[in-house]
C-alpha cells in the first residue's frame, strides 16, 4: 500500500506521514524542500519525539522516502499507482500544487481506474471546494468530469498541534520532529469515495461541518489569542502564555463564547463542549512542547479573514445571539500584530482600514466597536486586567447579564 504525503512539514513528518507509516504503508512525502528529501531516500527512516507534560517517547517511522515537489512527472509517476494521498503544505500553497495534482491524476486515469482520495490536511474552510477550484483551472473538457467522479477530496481537522523543530535540532537530524500524544484524525466521510481507511484513530463524521467549525473557532481561536497576547508580554510559548492569569481568563472567556455558539448552532451538548475546551487548555499548558507563539501567531492577516478562527467565530457567534467580547481582544491583538509586522502605526484610522478591508466588518457591528475599543487599549498599552473589566461593562451593556 503506498501514501503519498505533499508536504514534509511538521504535519507530513509529526502526523499524518507517521500516523500512515504506523498502519503499514509505504510513505512517500513530496517537499520543495531539497534537505528533507535527500535525507528521507538516504535513510528511509525517523524519529519521531511525542512529548508529554511527564517526559517523551520516541517513535522510529520506517518505510518513507522522499520525491521533488518540482519534479512533475516524478509525481505523477508516484501517483499512477499510489492508494491515498494528503496535503499538509499550508492553505496559502494550495494553489501551487494543484498543477501538479491535476497533471498526476490525469497521468494515473491513463494507467489506473481505481478512486483516488486526497485528504486535506490544512487549517481551512471549504478546503475540499476550494483545492477541487484550483485543480480544475488545470483541466479541460472531459478531465473535469473525470475529476469529479472518480476523485474525493475528504476535509479533514487537524488537532494535533506540532512545533517548529529548533534550529539546533534541525541541524543535527533535519529530518526530527517532535509532537504532542493527541493524534485523532477526524476526517469528512462525505468527502470520500469508498471506505476510509480502517483505523481507530481515523474517525469519520457526517455532517463534517461542526468538526470543522470546533476545530477553527474553538480551538486556532484561542490559540491565535494566547499568540497575540502573549507576544505582548513578550513570552515565547503557548504553555508561558496560558500560565498568565489575566490571559487564561481572556482565552477561557474567549473559548466559552465559542462554547455557547456551537452549542447553539449545532444542537451540541454543552457540557460536552466545556469538557473538549478543558482539555485544549489542559494541552495548551504542555510544557515539553515548546510551541512558539511565533508559529502559533504567524500570518495574522490569513488569520484575520472573514471565514478564518477570529472574525468567522465572532461573526457565528452575534448570530447565534452569543456576545464576541472576549474573542473581540483576540482580534484587536491580531490587529496590531498585523499593522506592526506591515509597518503601519497602530492608530485607529488603520485599525479601521483592517476591520473593513480585510475582516469585511461594518463600523456599525459590535464585533467593530469592541475590538475597536481593545485595540485603543492595546495601543495605550492599558493591562489584561483593564480589558477584562471593559469586557464586563460590555457585557452588561448588551445583555444586562448580572455578573
Ligand atoms: N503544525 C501544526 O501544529 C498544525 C496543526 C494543524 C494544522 N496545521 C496545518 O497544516 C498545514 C501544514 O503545516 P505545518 O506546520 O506542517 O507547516 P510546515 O511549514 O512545517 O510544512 C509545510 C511543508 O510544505 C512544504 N511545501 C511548501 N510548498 C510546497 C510545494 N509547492 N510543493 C511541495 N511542498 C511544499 C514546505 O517545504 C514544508 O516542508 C498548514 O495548513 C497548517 O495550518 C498545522
Ligand atoms: O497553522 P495555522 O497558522 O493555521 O494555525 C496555527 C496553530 O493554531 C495551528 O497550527 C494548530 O497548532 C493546529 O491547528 C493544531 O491544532
Amino acid at each position: 500500500m503506498k501514501f503519498i504525503m505533499y508536504g514534509a512539514g511538521n504535519i507530513g513528518r509529526g502526523f499524518i506521514g507517521a500516523l500512515f507509516s504506523q498502519l503499514g504503508y509505504e510513505v512517500v512525502f513530496i517537499d520543495v524542500d531539497e534537505v528533507l528529501i535527500r535525507e528521507l531516500n538516504e535513510r528511509h527512516e525517523y524519529w519521531q519525539e511525542i512529548v508529554d507534560s511527564a517526559g517523551s517517547r520516541m517513535n522510529r517511522i520506517r518505510n518513507v522516502r522522499g520525491v521533488n515537489g518540482r519534479n512533475m512527472d516524478l509525481i505523477a509517476k508516484e501517483m499512477e499507482d499510489a492508494d491515498l494521498m494528503a496535503t499538509a503544505v499550508g492553505a496559502a500553497m494550495l494553489p501551487r500544487i494543484a498543477g501538479s495534482i491535476a497533471y498526476g491524476l490525469q497521468a494515473r486515469w491513463k494507467k489506473n481506474s481505481r478512486v483516488f482520495n486526497i485528504l486535506i490536511c490544512e487549517n481551512l474552510m471549504d478546503a475540499d471546494s476550494f483545492l477541487a477550484g484550483e485543480i480544475k483551472k488545470h483541466m479541460a473538457g472531459d478531465a473535469v468530469k473525470i475529476f469529479e467522479q472518480n476523485t474525493g477530496l475528504v476535509e479533514t481537522c487537524i488537532g494535533r498541534m506540532v512545533p517548529l523543530v529548533p534550529d539546533e535540532k534541525r541541524q543535527s537530524d533535519p529530518l526530527y520532529v517532535a509532537a504532542e500524544p493527541y493524534d485523532i484524525l477526524p476526517v469528512d466521510k462525505a468527502g470520500f469515495l469508498g471506505e476510509p481507511p480502517a483505523c481507530k484513530k481515523i474517525i469519520a463524521y457526517e455532517p463534517f461541518d461542526f468538526y470543522v467549525q470546533r476545530k477553527l473557532y474553538l480551538h486556532n481561536m484561542a490559540h491565535a489569542i494566547s499568540a497575540y497576547l502573549g507576544m505582548r508580554e513578550n513570552l515565547r510559548y503557548v504553555s508561558d502564555a496560558v500560565k498568565v492569569s489575566s490571559i487564561r481568563l481572556i482565552i477561557t472567556g474567549a473559548m466559552q463564547e465559542a462554547v455557547r455558539m456551537l452549542a447553539k448552532k449545532y444542537n451540541v451538548k454543552y457540557d460536552e463542549l466545556c469538557l473538549h475546551m478543558n482539555d485544549l487548555l489542559y494541552r495548551f499548558q504542555n510544557p515539553g512542547l515548546k510551541d512558539t507563539l511565533l508559529r502559533v501567531g504567524r500570518d495574522p492577516l490569513r488569520k484575520l479573514q472573514p471565514e478564518d478562527r477570529l472574525i468567522g467565530a465572532a461573526v457565528s457567534c452575534l448570530q447565534m445571539e452569543v456576545e464576541p467580547v472576549y474573542i473581540s481582544i483576540g482580534i484587536a491583538g491580531a490587529v496590531s500584530a498585523f499593522l506592526r509586522e506591515a509597518d503601519k502605526e497602530c492608530t485607529e484610522e488603520n485599525c479601521r482600514a483592517v476591520l473593513e478591508k480585510v475582516c469585511h466588518i461594518t463600523p456599525e457591528c459590535r464585533i467593530f466597536i469592541y475590538t475597536a475599543k481593545f485595540f485603543a487599549m492595546f495601543a495605550r498599552k492599558d493591562s489584561y486586567e483593564r480589558m477584562i473589566e471593559t469586557v464586563d461593562a460590555f457585557y452588561k451593556k448588551t445583555t444586562g447579564d448580572i455578573i
